[in-house]
């Protein structure tokens, strides 16, 4: 079994699918320019359905102390996930300023972007490793782009962290990808929607049923 962690989900009946298909954590997407931007107080009282056992993640991207603390009034968190640049520094600071566990995400094309995990190690809770977007890609987002990036860079990677694969996953390249990578645990967006901010249940219970599997 690996941990899964279903993200950008802005609807009681997806966060409904994703609970009784037993996700480890959900994902509140806070980034405006996101096809899965939820307004934080929708946020909050969707998670009022989530239970205890389910972490529930505020995905944010290089965001400053008073756009943290306004979201964070809307919606309590148990986890911020941070996908911009955010330094080793900032990591720190929105640790020590919020109270909550941070899952810095580092951003893959090849292996000297592993090794910058390091950087991370003593400052973050949780890593998490996702695609970089390919150079030709138009408008890409700083995530969610359902582009994978060669799982194999992370074999035999350790840490004394708790970490999380992501990047283009699906029910279908879940078990491949878990294989190559020896990931304990995995993240998705794109890979459980019919259209980009689509949430397909089906596929939400297929990609969790995968996890568990594994
Ligand atoms: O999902 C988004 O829209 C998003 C926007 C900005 C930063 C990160 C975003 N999503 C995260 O990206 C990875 C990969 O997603 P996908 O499965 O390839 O679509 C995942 O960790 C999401 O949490």
């Amino acid at each position: 079994m690996v941990a899964a962690k279903i993200c950008g989900l802005k609807t009681a009946e997806s966060i409904a699918a994703a609970v009784e298909y037993r996700a480890d954590f959900i994902g509140f997407n806070f980034f405006r320019k996101s096809p899965r931007f939820v307004e934080p107080a929708q946020a909050g009282a969707l998670g009022r359905a989530v239970p205890g056992s389910v972490l529930k993640t505020g995905l944010l991207v290089d965001d400053d102390d008073a756009r943290i603390a306004s979201i964070l009034g809307s919606c309590p968190l148990d986890l911020l996930q941070l996908h911009g640049s955010e330094t080793p520094e900032r990591v720190t600071a929105i640790r020590a300023k919020f109270g909550l566990p941070v899952m810095k995400v580092i951003k893959v094309r090849d292996a000297a972007d592993i090794a910058r995990a390091a950087d991370y190690e003593a400052v973050a809770d949780r890593l998490l490793f996702d695609a970089q977007p390919p150079a030709e890609m138009k408008n890409p987002l700083p995530g969610g782009n359902a582009v994978s990036f060669d799982w194999t860079l992370l074999q035999g990677f350790r840490s004394r962290l708790p970490w999380m694969l992501s990047g283009g996953l699906t029910a279908g390249n879940l078990a491949e990808a878990v294989r190559q990578s020896g990931a304990p645990a995995v993240d998705v967006a794109s890979g459980v929607e019919d259209r980009p901010g689509e949430k397909n249940l089906s596929k939400i219970k297929d990609f969790l049923e995968a996890a568990r599997s594994l």
